[in-house]
């Protein structure tokens, strides 16, 4: 795992260290304040280089190419609310996905270490967090060409994993808007006036390549702004759940990914 992440930086195989439990501290009060954390510079610059070369020709030969219009739930209906009411506003996304199972080498590594699993489980006071199983969902890899992004939408599970393994010469900034709901208010209000490009407490991320960012995805609405200039901006999503086992449906699958496995 030395040759994957820095291990000296970022001592996740000291567990309970007082090295690794400041790490986990710092973690912890960024979340708190901020919905979300970034450790820059936690995997190293040959591993970046070794997946974006092995990952750019698969982009271009076997990635789903996910184009489509949807609204900030991912849902065609939301009980309770009228079809027309603008928190349904629609939004265009586009983007290529490489799947798990397309997916091997030091990402595939990382994402089934249990280290980083019990480290992630501390930062976000879990008891434990264990991979997927799907064999499509546990862990992806998105590329950004220029003019494509990911429109605005809350994740499903409470908290999403990045590791940005190149970033783009402009754009393709992640815009967030911290606990625009929560579990027992959906504010569709609140969401309405975000769509509508009114709402003051948006917040911007230009994330440099290596730098693995934590953020509360379920309660933050988020996006990635469309990609400028030719370099494609490309970046793994590692999926964990607090039991083990998850997995999506094949209907979830397909509406994801376009096949189902
Ligand atoms: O590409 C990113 O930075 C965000 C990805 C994301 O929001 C997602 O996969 O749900
Ligand atoms: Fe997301």
């Amino acid at each position: 795992m030395q040759s994957i992440v820095d291990l000296h930086r970022y001592p996740l195989d000291h567990q309970e260290s007082p090295e690794w439990l400041a790490l986990v501290d710092r973690a912890k009060a960024d979340l708190a304040r901020e919905g979300m954390f970034n450790l820059d510079g936690f995997v190293r610059p040959d591993m970046l280089r070794d997946a974006v070369a092995e990952l750019s020709p698969k982009f271009a030969a076997e990635a789903f190419t996910h184009k489509r219009r949807h609204n900030i739930y991912f849902r065609k209906t939301i009980e309770g609310l009228a079809p027309d009411h603008p928190a349904l506003r629609e939004v265009e996304t586009i983007n290529r996905t490489l799947c798990a199972d397309q997916v091997g080498g030091a990402i595939k590594a990382l994402y089934e270490w249990p280290a980083f699993a019990a480290f992630l489980a501390a930062t976000m006071d879990k008891p434990a967090l264990y991979p997927m199983v799907d064999p499509l969902a546990a862990h992806n890899v998105m590329c950004y060409q220029a003019g494509e992004g990911l429109n605005w939408h809350f994740d499903r599970s409470e908290f999403t994993v990045t590791l940005l393994l190149q970033a783009p010469d402009a754009g393709g900034d992640f815009e967030y808007r911290s606990d625009l709901r929560t579990d027992d208010d959906p504010n569709y209000d609140g969401v309405a006036r975000l769509l509508n490009g009114a709402d003051p407490e948006l917040r911007r991320l230009s994330l440099s390549a290596g730098t693995l960012n934590v953020f509360r995805g379920k309660n933050t609405a988020h996006r990635v702004t469309p990609v400028q200039g030719g370099k494609d901006r490309i970046i793994a999503v590692l999926t964990y759940y607090e039991r083990p086992g998850a997995r999506f449906t094949a209907e979830e699958q397909i509406g994801f990914y376009g096949r189902a496995a």
